[in-house]
C-alpha cells in the first residue's frame, strides 16, 4: 500500500511537540528523526517511537573523516533504527567504513543493521547553485548519478535523491537499491526551501521507494487532513 511509503519528517524542536504530533497522526507508521529533534532530545525520541512499533529513519546526515564516520555509524546502528543517512560526498573510504560499521554496531547491540543511505545532493540545491556556488563542473543529473553509483559501489543500501532524478537512478542502479525522496510537494503545498520537487504521485510513478514529507503535513492547519489528502492522491497511482 502506498501509504506505507510515506515517511513523515518529525522536524519539531522538542520532545513534547514530537509526542503531540505522533499522537495526532497514529496512522503514520514511519517517522524521520532528523538533526533538530535528535540534537534536542537525543535517543529518547527513538525509544518512544519504538515502544509504539513505528519504523524510524534516523537522518543524521553524517559527513566526516572515515574514522569518525565509522564510530558514529557503529553508535547509531546500536539504536536499532531502520534507515540511517550519510553524505555521499564523504568519499569512498568513509562510505565503505560506514557500511562496515553499521554491521558491527548492530551486531554488538544485538539488533538488525539499518539500511545505510547516502545523500546524493540536497534537494534544496538548484542546478544553478551546484554550478555557481559549489563550483561542481557536472550537470546536476550527472552529479547525482555519480554520487548514487559511488554509494552503490561502496556497499550502501540506497540513496536520498530528489524526485526529479529518481527515474534516471531507477534505471541506472540495482533493482533493490533504495531510492528515498524528500522534496515532495503536493500541488496545494508551498515549496519553501525545496528546489527540486515533484508531487507525491509523480515521485512514486517515477520509481521512488519512499517519500519523505514534512511541512506539507506537519505544518498544515489539520495534519490529519493533509495526510489523508496525500494518501488519496497516492491511491490514483
Ligand atoms: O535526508 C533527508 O531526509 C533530506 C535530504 C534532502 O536532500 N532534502 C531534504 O529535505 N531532506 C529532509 O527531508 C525533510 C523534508 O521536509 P519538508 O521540506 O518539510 O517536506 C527534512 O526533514 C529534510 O531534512
Amino acid at each position: 500500500m502506498n501509504a506505507d511509503k510515506i515517511i513523515v519528517a518529525l522536524d519539531v524542536p522538542d520532545l513534547e511537540s514530537a509526542i503531540a504530533l505522533v499522537d495526532k497522526l497514529p496512522q503514520v507508521t514511519f517517522w524521520k528523526v532528523g538533526l533538530e529533534l535528535f540534537t534536542s532530545t537525543g535517543p529518547k525520541i527513538l525509544e518512544i517511537l519504538k515502544s509504539q512499533e513505528k519504523r524510524i529513519f534516523l537522518d543524521l546526515k553524517f559527513h566526516d573523516i572515515p574514522n569518525t564516520i565509522a564510530g558514529a555509524c557503529r553508535a547509531a546502528a546500536g539504536y536499532g533504527v531502520d534507515l540511517l543517512t550519510i553524505h555521499a560526498t564523504c568519499g569512498k573510504d568513509a562510505l565503505k567504513a560506514a557500511a562496515e560499521a553499521v554491521q558491527i554496531g548492530a551486531e554488538k547491540a544485538g539488533t538488525k543493521p539499518p539500511k545505510l543511505i547516502a545523500i546524493t545532493l540536497l534537494t534544496s540545491i538548484s542546478a544553478r547553485q551546484l554550478a555557481f556556488d559549489l563550483k561542481i563542473p557536472l550537470e546536476l543529473p550527472e552529479f547525482t548519478l555519480e554520487m548514487a553509483l559511488l554509494a552503490q559501489n561502496c556497499g550502501l543500501n540506497g540513496v536520498v535523491c530528489s524526485p526529479q532524478e529518481v527515474q534516471q537512478l531507477r534505471t541506472s542502479c540495482e533493482k533493490d537499491f533504495l531510492l528515498v525522496c524528500p522534496g515532495v510537494r503536493p500541488t496545494w503545498a508551498e515549496k519553501g526551501d525545496q528546489k527540486r520537487s515533484l508531487t507525491p504521485s509523480q515521485a512514486i510513478t517515477a520509481g521512488a521507494d519512499y517519500l519523505v514529507i514534512g511541512r506539507p503535513i506537519t505544518a498544515a492547519a489539520v495534519p490529519e487532513l493533509a495526510w489523508n489528502q496525500i494518501v488519496e492522491e497516492l491511491k490514483t497511482v
